[in-house]
């Protein structure tokens, strides 16, 4: 980029000006028709633009955070980005016969959920991939680079340039990248995340996000009821009664909290 604002992310469509044969200043950036982003008390990190899929890659090993996949969720749903959860390593019957029963609530609230190992058969995620740019995240080690690997065999050696490899000997993304799967599908590849905060989020689009939330939200006594412990509080009510789960009220009042703690 031209100048001090280094804000261009993967997935933008600019308009530069060549200075060398395989290098070029950006000049404009093109409008986007999404961002996705997170955002917390001190900083906006962009992750991709024009992304019309987010693939949520998770897996039960190693051991993934809900939390985390509700908050891509909202996210992606705050930018009209369609969901897609891949449970991943399905090769590992045991484990993933739990996680399969806690993506049976995402099921009920109609969330796409695909379950593959990437190791056996990556072929059944392609149909879900055309005429789509897909953003694959999610927490680290569940197979988002293996699963691009398999669909894209290209990409694995340019990955593994630009990848580092930790003493392990694992390879860990450090950049979010683009390939191409055809001319009109595209997949963003980006490192894995141990936090996602919304902070540029307010309370009520958050309480939106939570699909099961819709039907009580307006029918609280307060009008700006925050549903922790207001009396008569309609979350409270159904959380109660079983018709919202504990873990996702909790999941709600952790992103709440957070907001009160922006600066
Ligand atoms: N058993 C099994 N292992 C898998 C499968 N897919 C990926 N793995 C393994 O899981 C580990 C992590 O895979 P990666 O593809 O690097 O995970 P990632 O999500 O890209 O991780 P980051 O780059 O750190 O974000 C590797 O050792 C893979 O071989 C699968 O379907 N089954
Ligand atoms: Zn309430």
């Amino acid at each position: 980029m031209r100048g001090k604002k280094h804000d261009a992310t993967c997935g933008d469509q600019v308009e530069f000006f060549p200075v060398a044969i395989d290098q070029g200043v950006i000049e404009t950036i093109l409008p986007r028709t999404t961002l996705f982003y997170r955002c917390n008390s001190f900083r906006e990190k962009l992750i991709a633009a024009n992304v019309t899929q987010l693939v949520y890659v998770l897996a039960a090993e190693p051991s993934f955070n809900l939390e985390l996949l509700d908050r891509c969720l909202i996210a992606a749903q705050y930018q009209k980005i369609r969901p897609l959860i891949v449970l991943n390593k399905t090769d590992l019957d045991k484990s993933t016969q739990k996680a399969a029963q806690y993506l049976q609530l995402y099921q009920k609230l109609d969330y796409p959920v695909l379950a593959i190992s990437a190791k056996k058969n990556a072929q059944p995620l392609i149909p879900y991939l055309l005429n789509h740019t897909s953003l694959f995240a999610g927490q680290s080690g569940m197979g988002k680079s293996t699963l691009l690997n398999e669909i894209i065999p290209k990409a694995r050696q340019s990955t593994a340039e630009i990848s580092t490899a930790l003493d392990s000997g694992r390879h860990t993304t450090t950049h979010t990248r683009l390939f191409h799967l055809n001319e009109v599908s595209h997949i963003i590849d980006s490192p894995g995340f141990q936090e996602f905060g919304l902070q540029q989020m307010d309370l009520a689009a958050l309480a939106w996000g939570f699909i099961e939330f819709r039907t009580f939200l307006g029918k609280c006594q307060f009008r700006n009821c925050r549903h922790f412990n207001e009396p008569r509080c309609a979350l409270q009510e159904a959380m109660r009664n079983g018709s919202i789960e504990s873990r996702r009220m909790a999941s709600y009042q952790r992103l709440a909290e957070s907001l009160d703690s922006r600066a």
